[in-house]
C-alpha cells in the first residue's frame, strides 16, 4: 500500500487523485511573443487565448531575466534553511506574509512549501470579516535574516511583476472593447503578492497534489515555473486536465476569478492543480494581481443588460480575501468560500454552502 508514507491530511479523494502516467502535455496553450509589433494581432491573441483557455503563455514579456534569477536562486537558498530559521517568519492569523507548509486547497493539505511576500511593505487591508465593520488593518511583510538578499530581490520582482500585469491588463481590456486603462483604478492599494514555491518529491505522487484543484481568485496570476513541470489545466474544450509544458524564460499567466466576474463570464477563470512526482523537487513563482481591499468586485455594466442578467452578486473583495487566508490555516468542515457563492443562478448545488458571513 504506497499511501502509507504520506500522512492521511495530503491524501485527495479518489476523484481528485491524479494520474501521473497519463498526464499529457497542453500544446494547445497558446504561446504569445509580446514584443508582436503588429498590435491588433497582439490584442487578437491573448483575447483568443483568454476565451479558448483561460491559460497562455507569453515570451519577449520585458521581464529582465537576471531578476527572476536572483529571486529563484535567494529562494532555493531559503528552503534549505532548517525548519526552524524558516519558521521565525512563519505565517499565522495576525502576521499573514511569510513561511508556511500547511496550506489547504479545499480542505485537503498541499504537499508544498511556501513564501508569500505583498507587493507593498504594509498593505492595507480589512480587519475583520464583518460587513459592517469598516476598520482597516495593515498586512506586514516578513523577511527572514537569510539569505540576506532575498528581501531586494523580492522587491525588485514584485515591482517588475506589477509593471508586467498593468501591461496584460491593457490588453485584455482592449481585446474586450474596453478602454485600455478601465482596470487601472482597482489596484492602487492593490493587495497583491509574490509567492515562492516549492514542492518536494513525494512518495505518493497518485494521491497528494501540490496544489489541489482550484482557481484563483485574484484578478490574474503571472507564473514562472522550472523545467521540472507538474502544473496541470483543465482543458475548456473536453475536461480533461493537460500538462503546461516548460517554456525556457516565458510566464504562463492565467485569468482570476475576478475578471470573470467583471466581464460577467466572457473570460472564465479555469481550474487547475499541481501534480508532483517521486524524484524530482520543483519550484514555482506565482505573482498574484489582486485589487485593493475596498473594491466591490461585480460584473460591469458594458457585459450586462436586459439580454444578459449578471451572473454573480457584488462582493467586497477584502472580506473575501480575508475569509480566503482564514480558512488556509484549518481544515475546515465547510467548503471555503468560492465565487460561485455568489452567483444569481439559484441552484440546488450552490445554494446549501452559501456562507452566512456575507448574508
Ligand atoms: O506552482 C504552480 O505551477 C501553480 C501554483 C498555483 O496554481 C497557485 O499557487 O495558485
Ligand atoms: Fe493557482
Amino acid at each position: 500500500m504506497t499511501g502509507a508514507e504520506v500522512d492521511v491530511a495530503f491524501i485527495q479523494e479518489p476523484a481528485h487523485r491524479p494520474n501521473p502516467s497519463l498526464s499529457q502535455e497542453a500544446q494547445g496553450i497558446p504561446l504569445i511573443d509580446l514584443s508582436n509589433a503588429d498590435a491588433d494581432a497582439l490584442v487578437r491573441e491573448i483575447g483568443h487565448a483568454c476565451r479558448q483557455w483561460g491559460f497562455f503563455q507569453i515570451i519577449n514579456h520585458g521581464v529582465p531575466l537576471e531578476d527572476l534569477h536572483r529571486v529563484e536562486e535567494a529562494g532555493r537558498k531559503f528552503f534549505q534553511l532548517s525548519q526552524e530559521e524558516k519558521r521565525k517568519v512563519r505565517r499565522d492569523a495576525q502576521k499573514v506574509m511569510g513561511y508556511y507548509d500547511t496550506e489547504h486547497t479545499k480542505n485537503v493539505r498541499d504537499w508544498k512549501e511556501v513564501f508569500d511576500f505583498s507587493v507593498h511593505e504594509h498593505t492595507l487591508a480589512a480587519a475583520s470579516l464583518d460587513e459592517d465593520d469598516d476598520r482597516v488593518t495593515y498586512w506586514d511583510n516578513q523577511w527572514p535574516q537569510n539569505p540576506p538578499e532575498l528581501r531586494e530581490a523580492c522587491q525588485k520582482y514584485t515591482k517588475d511583476m506589477v509593471k508586467l500585469a498593468m501591461r496584460l491588463l491593457e490588453l485584455i481590456a482592449i481585446s474586450l472593447g474596453l478602454p485600455a486603462r478601465k482596470f487601472e483604478e482597482f489596484f492602487r492599494d492593490q493587495t497583491s503578492n509574490g509567492r515562492l514555491n516549492r514542492y518536494p518529491p513525494c512518495p505518493s505522487p497518485e494521491l497528494a497534489l501540490g496544489v489541489g484543484p482550484h482557481k484563483d481568485a485574484g484578478a490574474l496570476t503571472i507564473l514562472a515555473q522550472d523545467k521540472v513541470g507538474g502544473l496541470e489545466v483543465k482543458r475548456k474544450s473536453d475536461g480533461q486536465w493537460v500538462g503546461v509544458k516548460p517554456v525556457p524564460d516565458a510566464y504562463i499567466v492565467n485569468v482570476g476569478d475576478i475578471i470573470e466576474v467583471w466581464t460577467n463570464g466572457e473570460y472564465e477563470s479555469v481550474e487547475h492543480r499541481v501534480m508532483v512526482n517521486s524524484v524530482k523537487e520543483r519550484f514555482s513563482i506565482p505573482f498574484f494581481l489582486r485589487p485593493s481591499h475596498y473594491v466591490m468586485v461585480a460584473p460591469f455594466e458594458e457585459f450586462t443588460g436586459e439580454q444578459n442578467a449578471a451572473k454573480y452578486r457584488a462582493y467586497n473583495w477584502g472580506k473575501f480575501f480575508l475569509a480566503r487566508k482564514n480558512s488556509n490555516f484549518m481544515k475546515l468542515q465547510v467548503e471555503n468560500v468560492q465565487i460561485h457563492h455568489f452567483t444569481n443562478i439559484p441552484t440546488q448545488r450552490y445554494l446549501p454552502d452559501s456562507p452566512r458571513i456575507f448574508g
